[in-house]
């Protein structure tokens, strides 16, 4: 299906995620229309469009948001009941347009199990800092046509995203159950002793994410033989960590209101420029990984 700069995208939703988002579509040249219950988010995620991007307009209502919006997409909090009563509010306004949500992890069918028409539904996953980070998960929900998902790839595409489609729904899509099993891992051993959260972050940073910025796992494991990954997983995945829910290391530092960069405190202290200057340094190496093809 063909899509133009026509199209009209409504960002409800400017926290974290939504303003990055917004941005994106607004780099790209596409009328973009934010909403957020606070007033002062959605107006900050329209004045912070780059200078080049068309200029974002702020509503302060849904409905005038999605007011002759062809793309929806809302990146509230992860909240299902939440998420549930926006799409309908969207559907009452706004019979026409492709609603897309951006949840890190509630089943498509969750979501559209409330709606009056699910085929509208689908998952664009977008990624932490959002302009920045190239990946998009397309998430078909169980009744989203397949031009719907090909219309969301070519629209993210267009904006400079690499977006990549699922076959099917599955809880956490991809990306978010290898970073669940990877992060899984990691809290066990710092249980077990074995290591600081620094030191385990340090071997990602040090060793696995220079290589997984340009090979994947299957590659990873083409380059390494997989006669040695045979016998490397037999012996170690019956050591894994198994938990079936967040371990107490994450859960008690939640309960504590230890949120990290959002409280200044997780597993170490952190700064309120440490988002800002991570994205800063996050775009630097994306460049030199494009230099790099
Ligand atoms: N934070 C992250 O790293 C990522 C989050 N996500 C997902 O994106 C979505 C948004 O997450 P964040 O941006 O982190 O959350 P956030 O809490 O930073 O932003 C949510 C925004 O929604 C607004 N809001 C609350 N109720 C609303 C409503 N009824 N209608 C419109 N706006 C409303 C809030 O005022 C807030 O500004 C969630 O589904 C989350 O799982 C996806 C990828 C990464
Ligand atoms: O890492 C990301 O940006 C995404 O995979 C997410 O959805 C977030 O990790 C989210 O699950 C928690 O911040």
């Amino acid at each position: 299906m063909a899509v133009s700069t026509s199209e009209t995208i409504a960002v409800l939703g400017a926290g974290v995620m939504g303003a990055g988002i917004a941005r994106v579509f607004a780099r790209a040249g596409y009328a973009v229309r934010v909403y957020d219950v606070r007033a002062e988010a959605a107006a900050g995620a329209a004045a912070s469009a780059d200078a080049s991007a068309r200029p974002m307009t702020a509503h302060d209502t849904v409905e005038a948001a999605v007011d002759g919006a062809t793309v929806v997409l809302e990146a509230a909090p992860e909240r299902l009941e939440l998420k549930r009563e926006l799409l309908a509010r969207v559907e009452a306004a706004n019979q026409t347009a492709v609603i897309a949500s951006n949840t890190s992890s509630i089943p498509a069918d969750a979501l559209a199990a409330g709606m009056r028409d699910p085929a509208r539904l689908v998952i664009t996953h977008f990624f932490n800092p959002a302009d920045t980070v190239p990946l998009v998960e397309v998430v078909p929900g169980p009744a989203t046509p397949q031009a719907t998902v090909e219309r969301m790839v070519a629209l993210l595409a267009g904006c400079g995203k690499t977006a990549v489609p699922l076959a099917q729904q599955v809880e956490g899509f991809i990306a978010n159950r290898l970073q669940a099993a990877l992060y899984r891992e990691a809290m066990h051993l710092v249980e077990l002793g074995v290591a600081s959260p620094e030191q385990v972050d340090a071997t990602v940073t040090a060793g696995l994410g220079p290589r997984w910025a340009l090979a994947g796992p299957f590659e990873i494991m083409d380059l390494g033989g997989l006669d040695v990954w045979t016998s490397v997983t037999d012996g170690i995945f019956p050591s894994l960590g198994d938990a079936s829910a967040a371990p107490a290391m994450l859960r008690e530092r939640m309960e504590r209101g230890e949120l990290g960069a959002k409280t200044g405190q997780g597993f170490a202290a952190r700064g309120p420029e440490e988002p800002a200057a991570f994205a800063r340094r996050l775009a630097a190496l994306l460049e030199a990984r494009r230099a790099i093809g």
